[in-house]
């Protein structure tokens, strides 16, 4: 059995969850095949210490149903024996290497006070490999950006940030289908709908003729051509076409599927944020919560099974209990979002809005005073996250399903790891 002591903190799920986890992230590192001039030191694979408490109540952390069970136990009955050839081959458990992380550390400071769990520095021979690749696919295969964003392009550093949320990458192919996907996500959200040509208006049609570059138009021989040479048309659609074939090249059809979901999911989000920027309205916190739920970082953790090469099966990530935890993953790594990029957003024109300006419009709060009560809520919502998430682990001793929830573990502890030390795009408020 490995030791977690011997290696890296980097997320805290409970006990019952880190052991399994710990197995089945050792064998994805005994497994990996990095090609010889990516190869560096190995993947930062988290370990997990002993878990903090969690003050969520026990009535909330559930138990899984009869469903689940009968999911789990898989088909059974006269010929159903050869379904299970079809089968992906489910991580299996060996020995945990030790790790030494080796690049510097970087610079920015956590926000105090807001519940988090620092990460080991990413592998520094994978983030420039990642970089190189990356800019070479944004300039040569999708001609993303004119010359003059590319300092912003540089800043952003998703490098960084992919190989800090996927410490379980078997190789660096694998990060680039998260880094592509990454990088067209925020071309679609800057020149749609924020500060390079985005707009409120139109955003529908951009948004849905663009989602197309995902989840195909089926149609007549007359027209196809017509949709086909759109996905040509700006660099949104280029990046989003061009990021969704290489990642179909990996992912199964049911995690394509998936992805696909999340993604219709976030367009909608970016919808309700668009109407309320049309009319300068500020919703409720509730609704404002529920608006973040959509347009949130949901579709990068829930890929972490591709980019670790492996599959959580369809009907286990439709489980209600790994739907929430899913849910509370995404809203807390989004809130995250809102907190660090909060003075970014002051300074851009018009009402930007984020959890602590909400907070304070509508609860009547100073803006000090509402920023620390978002980062409660961040804190809150964190901390339902790691219970329910041990509670399905515990409940569901399935390799896929610990893996996979680990997987989201290390992406929430990435994002904040990048949110945090990104300084060329956000800086912290004065209010401590
Ligand atoms: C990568 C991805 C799926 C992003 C979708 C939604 C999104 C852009 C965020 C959750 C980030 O929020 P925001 O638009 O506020 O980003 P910045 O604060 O401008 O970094
Ligand atoms: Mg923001």
């Amino acid at each position: 059995m490995p030791d977690p002591e011997l290696s890296p903190v980097q997320s805290s799920l409970p006990v019952a969850a880190s052991h399994f986890g710990t197995y089945v992230l050792a064998d994805a590192a005994h497994a990996r095949d990095i090609k010889a001039a990516t190869d560096g030191p190995p993947p930062v694979v988290p370990s997990l210490p002993v878990p903090p408490p969690v003050d969520v109540p026990a009535a909330e952390v559930r138990t899984p149903s009869a469903e689940l069970r009968r999911i789990l136990r898989g088909p059974s009955g006269l010929g159903t024996a050869s379904l299970y050839v079809t089968r992906r081959e489910e991580p299996l458990p060996t020995p945990l290497p030790t790790l030494t992380p080796t690049a510097p550390p970087t610079e920015g400071n956590p926000i105090p006070g807001l519940y988090h769990h620092p990460v080991p520095e990413p592998d520094p021979v994978r983030v420039e490999e990642v970089s190189r690749r990356i800019k070479a696919w944004a300039l040569d295969e999708v001609d993303l950006y004119p010359e003059d964003w590319e300092d912003q392009f540089d800043g952003f550093s998703v490098g960084r940030y992919m190989v800090a949320c996927h410490p379980d990458a078997p190789t660096v192919d694998h990060l680039m289908l998260a880094t592509r996907l990454m990088v067209a996500e925020n071309a679609v959200d800057d020149c749609y709908c924020e500060d390079h040509g985005g707009s409120p208006v139109g955003l529908g049609q951009r948004l849905l003729l663009a989602h197309t570059a995902l989840d195909p138009l089926h149609t007549t021989e007359e027209y196809q051509p017509q949709w086909a040479e759109s996905l040509h048309s700006d660099a949104p659609r280029r990046a989003y076409r061009s990021a969704m074939e290489y990642f179909l090249q990996e992912a199964s059809p049911s995690q394509a599927d998936r992805f696909r979901h999340d993604m219709a999911r976030l367009h909608m989000g970016y919808l309700a944020e668009a109407a309320w920027a049309q009319e300068d309205h500020v919703p409720e916190v509730w609704e404002y919560l529920a608006m973040r739920q959509f347009n949130n970082f949901r579709p990068c953790p829930t890929i972490t099974d591709t980019v670790g090469g492996y599959e959580l099966p369809a009907d286990l990530h439709a489980q209600p209990a790994m739907q929430r935890v899913i849910a509370l993953a995404g809203n807390a790594t989004t809130i995250v979002n809102d907190l660090y990029s909060y003075t970014k957003e002051l300074a851009s024109p018009g009402r930007h809005l984020n959890l602590p300006v909400v907070i304070a419009e509508r609860e009547d709060l100073s803006d000090r005073e509402a920023y620390l009560k978002a980062v409660e809520v961040h804190n809150d919502l964190m901390r339902r996250f790691e219970a329910e998430a041990a509670a399905l682990a515990a409940a569901c001793p399935v390799p896929s399903v610990q893996r996979f929830l680990r997987g989201v573990a290390a992406w929430v502890d990435g994002n904040h790891y990048w949110h945090q030390t990104n300084t060329y795009r956000y800086s912290l408020p004065d209010f401590w």
